[in-house]
Order: structure tokens, then sequence, then C-alpha cells
């Protein structure tokens, strides 16, 4: 999957090069997580350092009580000197377990609170291209991976440095020959260990990628359950789910086996060198070269200088672990907002007063100069590599051809205060139109201007707020219709919400629940009708009271009464402001000021509905269809 980049190939922002290895983190990029804690991690040092000490100390007293026994003088308090000392070092590590652990949930909580802002600010054609389970996974699953760098052994490997050294020191006091040979033996087994710990990274890496291709899978399968289980798919979908598990599995495995070479390697160097130590340091008695009292501190030394590299290998691979999964969080921080590489901004006050007045009084609220788009363009998921859900996986091609523009040479006006339809078959690029003045989207060539100002020229937020927006699918979220409503202005009353509510007609849902505003709607406002939740979707654009509203009609077909009520909702916010609607339904629009007609990405027609039936055979024909003509 690795692709070159040439002149002809120049990346756009959303292009990602689909390095075969994935997205690598460094070291360096670790850092910054670790110094936002630098107080409690210099804290943990410091305890590290007292522990080193608590440790290095007590072969000492233990040589030395041996040496008081074999002299038959009396302890003293020896015996409490190394009691005190064991549970000195007993209540240290305890609290630095704590604050270790504390610390490494703190890292996981940066990790998400940056990776949270940055996917809710990603330009939207982001979202075209990347499944929703894998960036959920990057968020709940990645991050708690760079909690084990902290709690792995990480930061008490510097206390374990102390204490290492200390211990070298102290073995080479007592018989440097027998140190020679352990050093020798240790060497060789954590070499073999180090190296084997660096696959881990890659491994993990890749694990991770599973579990987020599991991520996706399985949020596919909950939101469309409904459909599955309609079209007699579950056992299917339950197989395909479950081979991304196994995917997620085979990846765990992978790593399981590396770290499970790596800890006996560790384990045998500690048993050979124990050996070792035991028939040389024996024969070295024997012989008259050391004392018992020596050995027996010698070997006390040795499982001191052992300990610290077992946290030290421990360490190495919990951050080749972390470093995996922060590549891919990397790469989701690396992305650009939004609003990365805007132009300077004209700050939209002097356009759309408070009385809807401007200083461009000419200007219509909304212009389509010459406009032509065409999304970037996506390739599937490589079907020889089932479980790769990365993002690498997507690619848009480079050039976009005639062929692949969703719209052409667009042009057309909304003046303000009018109503105006856009109608069109299925495909013709009618929602493209409202993500272009939403700018989900920039045109490809040409200019969307709002009072005479290009898009691009406007700061997001505020023309955003400018505009009421109501999608097409699922405009509702998971909450109550409160939540619903208050999502574009939380400062409205319970007045203000009833209020909306009733001018589009949903008077009723407050009733027949007690709950009232309070009452759940459930996910995707499934506990709603397909008409309720269009119309409640209206009412919390209304709420917002924006000068230019926005309306995605439902394609879902509406009864007669539905109907009406969309109507009626429709006349109820189009009073005062300017109204660009899309219609699926010819009724609900046929009194507008203005109907474009649009196909295949073209404008074929503009007029009021008497005048495009005479003159545009396909809105004739549309007409004819649903019997107004
Ligand atoms: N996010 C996207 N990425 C790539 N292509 C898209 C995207 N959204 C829409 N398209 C394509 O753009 C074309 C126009 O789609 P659009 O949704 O604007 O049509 P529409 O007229 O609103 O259709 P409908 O009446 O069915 O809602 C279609 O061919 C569609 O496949």
């Amino acid at each position: 999957m690795t692709q070159s980049e040439t002149p002809a190939t120049r990346r756009s922002p959303f292009t990602r090069r689909a390095d075969r290895g994935g997205p690598r983190a460094t070291v360096r990029q670790l850092i910054p997580y670790l110094l936002e804690h630098r107080g409690v991690i210099a804290v943990v040092i410091v305890l590290s350092l007292l522990l080193a000490a608590a440790s290095l100390a007590q072969p000492l007293v233990v040589s030395r009580v041996i040496s008081v026994v074999e002299a038959s003088e009396p302890l003293g308090g020896l015996v409490w000197l190394l009691v005190g000392l064991v549970v000195a070092q007993g209540l240290l590590s305890g609290y630095q377990h704590y604050l270790l652990q504390r610390t490494g949930e703190g890292v996981v909580l940066t990790s998400r609170r940056q990776l949270i802002a940055r996917i809710l600010h990603l330009p939207i054609a982001e979202f075209d291209t990347r499944r929703t389970g894998d960036l959920v996974s990057r968020v709940g699953s990645d991050t708690t991976l760079l909690r084990a760098v902290l709690t792995q052994g990480g930061v008490e490997a510097i206390g374990g440095i102390v204490t290492f050294v200390g211990a070298i020191i102290a073995m080479a006091i007592i018989d440097p020959v027998l140190l020679g040979l352990t050093v020798l033996v240790v060497a060789v087994a954590l070499g073999t260990a180090g190296l084997l710990s660096l696959r881990i990274r890659d491994a993990s890496r890749q694990a991770q990628e599973r579990v987020g291709a599991l991520a996706a899978a399985v949020e596919r399968s909950i939101s469309s359950v409904r459909t599955i289980r309609a079209a007699g798919a579950t056992e299917r979908e339950i197989a395909a789910t479950t081979e991304e598990a196994e995917g997620a599995w085979k990846m765990g495995v992978k790593v399981a086996k590396i770290s499970a070479l790596v800890v006996p390697v560790a384990g045998i160097a500690m048993q050979v060198s124990f050996l070792v130590v035991l028939g040389v340091g024996g024969y070295r008695v024997a012989s008259g070269a050391i004392t018992v009292a020596n050995l027996v501190a010698f070997i006390l030394f040795l499982f001191m200088m052992i300990m610290p590299l077992g946290q030290v290998l421990g360490a190495f691979m919990a951050i080749n672990q972390a470093l995996g999964a922060l590549g891919r969080i990397q790469e989701i921080l690396d992305l650009p907002d939004e609003d990365a590489g805007d132009r300077a901004l004209a700050p939209l006050a002097i356009m759309v007063g408070p009385a809807n007045e401007t200083v461009l009084p000419h200007a219509p609220a909304i212009e389509f100069d010459d406009v032509s788009f065409a999304y970037a363009r996506t390739r599937p998921n490589d079907p020889a590599d089932p479980g790769n859900a990365s993002p690498d996986a997507f690619a848009p091609e480079p050039d976009v051809t005639d062929r692949q523009h969703v719209l052409r040479d667009v042009s057309f006006r909304v003046p303000r205060g009018q109503r105006v339809a856009l109608v069109g078959p299925s495909g013709a690029g009618k929602s493209t139109i409202l993500s272009l003045i939403e700018r989900f989207y920039d045109p490809s060539v040409g200019s969307v201007r709002l009072g005479g100002l290009d898009l691009r020229s406007l700061d997001r937020a505020e023309l955003r707020a400018q505009i009421g927006y109501v999608e097409q699918d699922a405009p509702v979220l998971a909450g109550t219709i409160r939540d619903n409503l208050l999502l574009g202005s939380p400062n409205a009353d319970d007045a203000q919400c009833e209020h909306v509510l009733r001018a589009v007609n949903l008077g009723a849902v407050l009733e027949r629940d007690p709950a009232g505003l309070d009452a759940q709607v459930g996910e995707d406002g499934i506990m709603l009708s397909g008409g309720e939740r269009q119309r409640l979707a209206i009412a919390r654009a209304l709420l917002a009271a924006p000068p230019i509203l926005l309306l995605d009609e439902s394609t879902s077909s509406l009864d007669g009464v539905n109907e009406r009520m969309m109507r009626e909702a429709i006349d109820a916010v189009a009073a005062g402001r300017t109204l660009l609607v899309i219609a699926h339904r010819l009724s609900t629009v046929i009194d507008s000021d203005r109907i474009v007609v649009l196909d295949q990405g073209r404008v074929i027609g503009e007029g009021t509905h008497g005048e495009l039936v005479e003159t545009v055979p396909l809105y004739r024909e549309l007409a004819e269809h649903q019997l107004l003509v």
C-alpha cells in the first residue's frame, strides 16, 4: 500500500501517506505527556531513590548480623533496624505505586482530552473516509496503553538504576572476580531480551489497529441492528464481527508471544547468574578468598542488581507498546483543524445586523457563482487485508476529472427574506449544495457568497451562527427533547422551548410523556416518528432564530397529516427569514418564491412552479408524477 509522492500526487490536507508500517511515534512525542506531570514524577523519583537506599542498606545490615552472630556478640538494635528498613520500604513503595497509577490516569486523560477536541474539530471530509468505531477505539483503548509507561516500571526504573549501580559497586568491593562472571551472564541474556522487546512496538500498533477495526465493525452492527435483523443477516453479521474480534485476538497473541520470549530470557539470566555465584562463590569461600557473610551479602546484592534490570526491561516493553498506540493517537492529533489554512476573516457582524439589515443591501443572502465541486474520492479497504480499517486504507485520488464533479457550474441566488426550493432527482447534488453553504466543504471552482462575501473569507463559527441547518437523516441526538432543543441555544428557557415545539406542531409529544421536555428520545430519536424527528430538528433550528434556514426535507414518505404539519412548520420557520429548502415533495414548496431544478449536478431551470411546469420537462415530469398538474 506504500505510495510514493510525485508532483502529480501532491496531497490535499486530507491525504495520508499509506505507509506499510502505519503511524509511528517516537519517545520525543511521548515526553510532553510526562512533562505535564513533572512535579509528581519528581516526587516518585525521590521516593525511588529512598527505596533504593533502603534496599541497598539491607544486605549490609544482614551481613553485619551474620558477623555479629558468628562472633557471638549481642545484636543490639540491628534487628530493629532491619525491620524498620523493611516497613519503610513497604510504605514508601505503596505510596509510590498510588502516585504512579494516578499520574498514569492523568496521562490517559490528557491524551483523551486532546483527541476528543481534535476529532470534533476535524474537517467533515475526514469523517467521510474514517470509520467511527476506529476513532472511538483510539479515544477509548489506545490511550489506556500510555498509562503503562508510568505504571509498568518506567519511573521506578530510575531508582532501580541507583540500586543497580550501588549493588555493582558493593559487589565489586566484595569480590570483583565473582562480579565479572555475573555481569557476563546477565549481559548476554538481557541483550537478547532487549532486542526482542523492540519488536513489541509494531506488534502492539497492529494489535491496536485490529481493536480499532473491531470497534468499527461493532459500531456498524449496532447502529444498523434493525436493518440487519430485518434482512435476516444477524448470523452473517455476527460472523463478520467475530472475525474482526479474532483478528484482534491474533494480534494480541502475537504481542503475548513476544513478551513470553522476553520474560523467560530475563528469568534465565537471573537463575544462571545465581547458580554461577553459588558455585564459584562456594568454591571461593572454601578456598578462604571470601567469608560466608560476604557471600550472603554478595547474593543479596545480586538480587538487587537483577531486580531493576527486570524493571527496566518491563519499562522498555511498556514504552514500546505505548509508542505503538501513541502513533495512532498522534496520527489524529497531527491532522489539521477544520479552520486550518483559512484566510483572514471578515467579521460577519458588518453583514447581518440584529434586524437582518446589511451594509451590502443589494447582495442576496446566498449566492452560488459558477460553483463546481467534487468530493475527495476514496478507495475501499484492501480486500487482501480485511481487518485493515486504518485510515491508511483510504487515499483520495489526486486528480479530479469533470466526471467526478457532483456540482458543475452551479449558479443561483437566494434573495434575502425569500423562500427558495431546490428540487431534482436523487443524487442531483441538492444536499451537497447545503453542505457547501455550511462550509463543510469548499467548492473546487467558483464561489459561494453570503451577503456578497465569499464564505472562505468568513469565520466558520460566525457563519454557522447565522444559519440554521436541518439535515435529512437522523437529525435527533440521543438524550431528552430538551437536550436536543438546547444544542444550539443552551440558554433558552422552558417557555421558549415549548413555544418552538408548538410552532412545528410538536405540542403533542410534550403531553404524551409526563416527563415533558425531559422525555427521552432514544438513540437517534428512535422513540419519535420520522416526521416528528424532522420537526424536532426544525424546532431546534428555530430556537436559535437564525436569519437563514437550510432545510433538507426528509425523504421518508409522510402521510397526509404529517405532510400538512410539515408544511405548517416550514411556513412557521419561513416567517421573517431566508429559507432554502430541499423538497422531495413538491407540495411542500409549490408556493416558494423560486424553485431551482437540479439534474446531475447542473441547474437546469429556475423560476416559480407555474413557470417551471411550462419550461422544464424534468420538473413537469416530477409535478405530473406527484399529481400536481
Ligand atoms: N460525503 C460524500 N462523499 C463522497 N460522495 C458523496 C458524499 N455525499 C454525497 N456524495 C455523492 O454526491 C452526489 C450528490 O449527492 P447529494 O447527497 O448531494 O444528492 P441529493 O440530490 O441530495 O440526493 P437525495 O435527494 O437522494 O438526497 C451523489 O452521487 C453522492 O453519491
